[in-house]
């Protein structure tokens, strides 16, 4: 840069030492006009001067010869003019008869005469001289005498000079008078016949020099005004110079930025012309297209086209750049090896100082790599990179799409939201990389049931969503939805030799019948899938008016159950467990209610569901314990003899590792004896946990607390985990107990419900004992334990306080 710069220094100073140069041969060749000017005004000066001095002396002679011609001239004498001396007395003393005194003047006396007078007035000198002079006033100076002898030596009749007389320039003429005929007379009467004269003139030169000076001061201004307009040239044109110089030298610097920037950019570049013919490129466009310079050179641009764009892009493309000079975009070309690639580029027209295109410039980069992962993002944005199906969000955007378009051509469509049964169980029991195994199977499988325009997808976890698009008939779905259930059949392998069993269950929506917009029409798939799941599992249902209505109001009770255990809404009752033999109330069963402050007393049917589908029942569960084991401790302190309190257990609390800590806490805090706490759970309860809850129980059986069975003869009916788990009670279901007078099936139901505990030396109640005859035959069966509305409701415990001690 620094060497650039001064380069243009040295430059700029030569310039300006040329421009001083001109400046100084301008001015000299000025200053050489103005003195040859000057010389030449001078020495028209001088001949002006002699002219003017010839023009006397033409005029002398003209006077004097007239004069001579007529002998003289008489004017009266005075004191300017008196009589001529210089002639005899008979010429200067006549009288004229009046008296007045005349005088001859002869030529001699009448111009001496003359000059003597006027002279001065005239500016110029004339005289008479004589190389004889008769008397001082024809004697010639110095230089008339040199002038004369001149002239009589070189017989010239005329001769001048410019001299200074008294430091003034003046011109000196004198001309020789011959003799003439006329002139003879007179001289030989004053003996001067061989005289030789001369007038001798002297004219100044000043007045010629100041007139000349007139004539010289315009043209000194003009010359003056030229000189600074020719100087001012020289000054401009040397601006302009050094201008273009520097100018020269920052393009040419720029040039080589450019081309720095063009040989070193990691973006391919080309130069075009008008026609689309590479003119150059740089290494970078070599090397992402694979073309050399020497390959593409001079070829049309058209050749690293793809092919991947139609001709209407390029048309539009080309149209851009005519008529705005540039265009921008992704566009697809191909590189030598034949492989296409998509590229950023950038076209701009290059225009010369007239504003006329002369060439195209393209600036692009390779973006395959970008592409890539916008495409790997676009795709993971889409799809569930566990099983590769669409994910949530091109699934809504599908829906989207087939709901408007279903919406037009009056076809229908449905959604199919799909859960599967059990598979949390396989997740916690053999961990995620079992799990992701089952789900990859899990949507091989559904695909191999479905049409290539159905969209299978993946929200997360193990809920899948199917959406059926062009249905001729919307009971199809049916057939679909039983189809991709049976292919749940087949155990799903988990490695290692593993497998496991899972069902599905399928909640469907059909559009535009049960909903007309994408919201809705998951919302309502979604709350079909909880009644298929609720309906038992392994099944499906269609979406209706009333389970919506239903999804709403458990909405609401959710929310408001999660905020009753803090609101202390929650209250036991109790309801007597009486001794059959005696009618003697032994124990009391803790049954839960919750006071709603809108709805009023909810049995625990109403809410149990729930509570065990949100986990809530965890916490409530804790609860029932330590208030339950609270309660009895007060009764056995105040002396009821009682020896059984029976609380219920859900499968979720039981399923709950931290069931036995919260036993131990109550016992440890209320101090009730770990005996009297009877837990009750449902046989399937007991059988779809046994290999987690087999330590458990046995932990609860070390602390002493008891087992009971509930609804007995319901669930499964295997024995051995009676023994295996050291059960307690059985206790018999209301539908057994309800009906027993009358069925002729659930007389040896209870009957041997009732002998299968004696043998397995178990207690046994009969639950749901409203009626003496219920209760007669019970008793005659040999059954222990009876609870019932014949004997009690559940009540709340100050009730049962009083049921108790009146007896
Ligand atoms: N996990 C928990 N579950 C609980 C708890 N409290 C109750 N429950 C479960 O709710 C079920 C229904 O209980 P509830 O509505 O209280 O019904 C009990 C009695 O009211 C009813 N019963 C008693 N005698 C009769 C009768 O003569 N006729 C008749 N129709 N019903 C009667 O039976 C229920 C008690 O039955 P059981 O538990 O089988 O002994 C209840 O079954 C529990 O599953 C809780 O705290 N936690």
């Amino acid at each position: 840069m620094s060497d650039i710069s001064d380069q243009v220094k040295r430059e700029c100073r030569s310039i300006q030492r040329y421009a001083l140069l001109a400046l100084v041969i301008w001015s000299l060749l000025f200053l050489g006009g103005f003195v040859e000017y000057e010389a030449l005004t001078e020495a028209r000066s001088v001949t002006l001067a002699r002219e003017a001095a010839k023009a006397n002396i033409g005029r002398d002679i003209a006077l004097r010869t007239w004069i001579s011609e007529h002998g003289g001239l008489y004017i009266e004498t005075n004191e300017h003019t008196p009589p001529n001396r210089a002639l005899d007395a008979s010429t200067h003393g006549l009288l004229t008869p009046d008296g007045r005194q005349l005088t001859l003047m002869s030529s001699d006396y009448l111009i001496r005469h003359f000059y003597q007078h006027f002279g001065q007035q005239l500016g110029v000198d004339s005289r008479l001289i004589s190389a004889s002079p008769v008397s001082d006033l024809e004697r010639p100076d110095h230089w008339e005498r040199k002038m004369l002898d001149w002239m009589i030596d070189s017989q010239r009749s005329e001769a001048f000079e410019l001299v200074d007389s008294d430091r003034k320039p003046t011109v000196r003429v004198i001309q020789r008078l011959g003799l003439e005929s006329r002139c003879r007379g007179c001289h030989l009467r004053r003996s001067v016949e061989d005289r030789v004269g001369a007038i001798s003139v002297s004219v100044p030169l000043a007045p010629f020099q100041q007139r000349q000076a007139e004539v010289q001061r315009p043209v000194y201004l003009g010359g003056g005004a030229f000189w600074f307009c020719g100087s001012g040239i020289i000054l401009l044109i040397t601006e302009l110079r050094r201008r273009r110089t520097v100018e020269r030298h920052e393009a040419n610097s720029e040039l080589r930025q450019a081309a720095t920037v063009f040989l070193s950019s990691h973006e391919g570049v080309v130069i075009a012309n008008l026609e689309g013919d590479v003119l150059a490129v740089n290494p970078a466009f070599t090397s992402i297209t694979g073309y050399a310079q020497d390959e593409i050179k001079g070829r049309n641009l058209n050749i690293l086209q793809s092919g991947r764009q139609n001709t209407t892009f390029y048309e539009e493309m080309w149209s851009s750049i005519k008529q705005s000079g540039f265009w921008r975009g992704e566009i697809w070309n191909r590189r030598k090896s034949g492989e296409i690639y998509p590229e950023w580029l950038t076209v701009s027209t290059v225009f010369d100082e007239q504003g006329e295109a002369t060439n195209y410039v393209g600036v692009f980069s390779d973006i395959s790599v970008i592409k890539q992962s916008q495409d790997q993002l676009e795709y993971l944005a889409y799809h569930d990179p566990l099983t590769a199906l669409p994910n949530r969000a091109m699934m809504r955007d599908r829906l989207e799409h087939a709901v408007e378009r279903l919406h037009r051509s009056g076809a229908h469509g449905a959604v199919m939201f799909l859960d599967l049964d059990r598979f949390k169980s396989v997740n916690d029991s053999y961990g995620h990389r079992a799990g992701d195994r089952v789900l990859r199977e899990v949507a091989r499988r559904l695909k191999t049931r479905l049409r290539e325009g159905d969209t299978l997808a993946r929200l997360g976890g193990d809920e899948f969503v199917v959406l059926l698009e062009d249905l001729s008939n919307p009971q199809s779905v049916a057939s679909v939805a039983r189809d991709l259930i049976t292919l749940f059949d087949e155990l799903f392998d988990i490695g290692d030799g593993r497998h496991v069993s899972l069902g599905l269950s399928i909640g469907i929506c059909l559009f535009p019948e049960d909903a007309e917009c994408t919201d809705d029409i998951l919302q309502y798939a979604d709350a079909a899938l909880y009644q298929a799941k609720e309906g038992g599992r392994n099944t499906y249902r269609f979406y209706t008016d009333a389970l919506t209505q239903s999804a709403r109001e458990k909405l609401a009770l959710e929310a408001a159950l999660r905020l009753a255990l803090e609101r202390q809404e929650f209250v036991l009752f109790y309801q007597p467990l009486v001794r059959l033999s005696d009618r003697e109330i032994t124990g009391v069963e803790a049954l839960l209610r919750w006071r709603h402050p809108e709805l009023g007393v909810l049995p625990p049917e109403k809410f149990i569901p729930l509570a065990e589908e949100t986990g809530l029942i965890v916490s409530i569960g804790e609860w029932v314990i330590q208030e339950a084991c609270g309660q009895m401790r007060s009764w056995l302190d105040r002396g009821l003899e009682l020896s059984t309190l029976a609380i219920n257990l859900s499968p979720v609390q039981f399923r709950h590792r931290g069931l036995v800590d919260s036993i131990e806490r109550a016992v440890l805090e209320t101090g009730v004896p770990p005996g009297v706490i009877e837990l009750e759970v449902t046989e399937t309860a007991l059988m779809d946990s046994i290999g987690l809850i087999e330590q458990r129980i046995a932990r609860l059986k070390a602390l002493g607390v008891r087992l009971a069975i509930d609804d007995f003869g319901t669930g499964y009916s295997s024995l051995s985990y009676l023994r295996r788990f050291n059960i307690n009670k059985l206790k018999i279901a209301h539908s057994f107990v309800s009906n027993i007078e009358e069925g002729e099936i659930n007389q040896p139901l209870v009957s041997t419900i009732v002998t299968l505990a004696r043998s397995l030396n178990l207690q046994v109640m009969a639950e749901g004992v409203e009626r003496d005859s219920q209760l007669g035959y019970l008793s005659k069966l040999g059954c222990d334990f009876g609870q019932g509305y014949l004997f009690s409701h559940p009540l709340p415990p100050e009730e049962l306080d009083r049921l108790i001690q009146g007896g």
